[in-house]
Formats: structure tokens, C-alpha cells, sequence
């Protein structure tokens, strides 16, 4: 792979294949045979409540945990076997905070770039292009410390963005933000994926953040209870809308972010 060029056959792969993925905790199963996809170029939200499994599975993705049952592969390398090529393709923002809020915010990006290999130059020239369009760029000198929630938030995804990764994943990445920079931070991620053709799995308990066009994997106690675009698993369900069929697949009511807000 060369700065995010594709050979035929990777173009043709899933960006992520998680099969029969399953990961005790002593007696406790948070994941049970979990099985779904996110093609490459697509929004994939994962959409569970508090507890489902979404961290573990993020865990398992970043080779926090080793994969015991089951097999996962990042645009076809198999993270256990090519651990290297899986994870150079891969992005991650967590949902714990991580810039070392005493550097600028250059600074902040340029290390990590370093991480994967990028000069100086090439980094900045790759901070140029990701905040072409963003009042962000004015910031770059500024201290972390300095920056809000939802601009250190939006600095993290750029920071996943800087090694052109073929595959994001953001781990309830809007956690604590009010609505306005939680709606600013899904639209940059979509507007990411639509001009770099990154793919992205987005892990949320919020209703409100998944859109029509997306695909969902609905993950409930440990297990995926559906897959599929929106419309599809609204219509498998006879439901009118993604929040009525996540309760008829659940059971439970979900989460709404305009709601959690107002509480
Ligand atoms: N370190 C741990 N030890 C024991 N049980 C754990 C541990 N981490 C998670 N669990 C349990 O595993 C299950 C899945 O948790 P997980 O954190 O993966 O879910 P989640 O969907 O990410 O939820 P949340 O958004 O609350 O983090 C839960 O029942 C949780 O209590």
C-alpha cells in the first residue's frame, strides 16, 4: 500500500471482517460467535446500548486483547497472523481523551505522524490538506490545553486520519460533548469518508447519530442482532423508523443524544 493506494484485490476486500468473535471476562461473555463487516468506503455505525460490547470488540480490533475465538481481518490481513499490515491500515480515536494537552497542537499531530513513518514535511503538508477547509487551522500553535472538548475531539480524528488509514475506528467519540460539536464532529467524519473513501466503524448508544444512508450492526448483550443498511433493517423489523426497529430487536428503548442533553 502506498499513501492510501489500493492494490485490485484490497479494493475488493471488506475493510473490517470480525467472524464467530467471541471474548470472555472470567465467567462473564461480552461477546458471543459476533460475525458482521464494514465494506470499505461505508459509514458502519455500531449501534448498542452501555454494556453491549462495543469497547471489548474495539479492544479486540487494536490487538489490545488477543483474539482467542474467532478470526478478525483489516482489508484481508489477518490481525493475529499479520498483525503489522492489519494495523497500519487501521485508525483509532478512543473514547478516553489522549493529546498531551502541554503540546501544540502541530506538535500533537506531527508526533503521531512520526509514529507511522511521515517526515515533517509530509506531515504538515497532511494537516494542510485535512483542515483545508476548517477554522482549525488557525489553532495549530496553540496549546492543547487551551482547546475545547469538542476542538481537542475534532484534533484526535484528524490525528487518525494522518497516516491515511484505510479503516477508522471511534469508539462513542461524541461522549460528552454538547449537541452542536457532537453534530459538527459526525459531519467532518462523513465529509472523511467521502472524500478520502476511508471506511469507518462508529460505535455509539445514540440513536440520533445514525443517519439513513448508513449502514448499522446492532450489537445487544454480546451478540449482533442485525446488519445491514438502515432501510433494510427498518423494513426487516416492519418498523418506522431505526430507534423502533433497535427496540424490537432489543427490547429496549434507545438512547437519543437531544434528550440526554436536555436530562
Ligand atoms: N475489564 C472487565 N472485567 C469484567 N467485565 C467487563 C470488563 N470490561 C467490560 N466488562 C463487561 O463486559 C460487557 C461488555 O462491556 P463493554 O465495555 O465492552 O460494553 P460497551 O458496549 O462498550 O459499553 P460502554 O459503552 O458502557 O463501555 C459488560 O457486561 C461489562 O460489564
Amino acid at each position: 500500500m502506498q499513501d492510501g493506494i489500493l492494490s485490485q484485490e484490497e479494493g475488493r476486500l471488506p475493510a473490517l471482517s470480525v467472524e464467530g468473535v467471541s471474548h470472555s471476562y472470567g465467567a462473564r461473555k461480552a461477546l458471543d460467535e459476533v460475525s458482521f463487516t464494514v465494506p470499505q468506503g461505508s459509514f458502519t455505525a455500531l449501534l448498542g446500548p452501555n454494556g453491549a460490547g462495543k469497547s471489548t470488540l474495539f479492544s479486540l480490533v487494536t490487538r489490545l486483547f488477543d483474539v482467542r475465538h474467532g478470526r478478525i481481518h483489516i482489508l484481508g490481513f489477518d490481525l493475529t497472523a499479520d498483525p503489522g499490515e492489519a494495523l497500519r491500515r487501521l485508525g483509532v480515536v478512543f473514547q478516553a481523551r489522549t493529546l498531551d494537552l502541554d503540546l501544540s497542537i502541530r506538535q500533537n499531530l506531527v508526533y503521531h505522524a512520526a509514529l507511522h513513518g511521515l517526515s515533517g514535511a509530509k506531515a504538515k503538508a497532511r494537516i494542510g490538506e485535512i483542515l483545508a477547509t476548517s477554522e482549525l487551522r488557525e489553532r495549530l500553535s496553540d496549546k492543547a490545553r487551551n482547546l475545547s472538548g469538542g476542538q481537542l475531539r475534532s484534533i484526535e480524528i484528524v490525528r487518525a486520519f494522518m497516516h491515511r488509514p484505510r479503516l477508522i475506528l471511534l469508539d462513542e467519540p461524541t461522549v460528552g460533548l454538547d449537541i452542536r460539536s457532537r453534530a459538527a464532529i459526525l459531519a467532518e467524519v462523513r465529509r472523511l469518508v467521502r472524500e478520502e473513501g476511508v471506511s469507518v466503524l462508529w460505535a455509539t448508544h445514540l440513536i440520533d447519530e445514525i443517519d439513513e444512508s448508513d449502514r448499522v450492526v446492532v450489537l445487544h448483550q454480546g451478540t449482533v442482532r442485525a446488519e445491514g443498511l438502515v432501510p433494510h433493517v427498518v423494513a426487516a423489523e416492519r418498523a418506522g423508523s431505526i430507534g423502533e426497529a433497535f427496540t424490537r430487536l432489543t427490547g429496549v428503548t434507545a438512547a437519543n443524544g437531544r434528550e440526554e442533553a436536555r436530562a
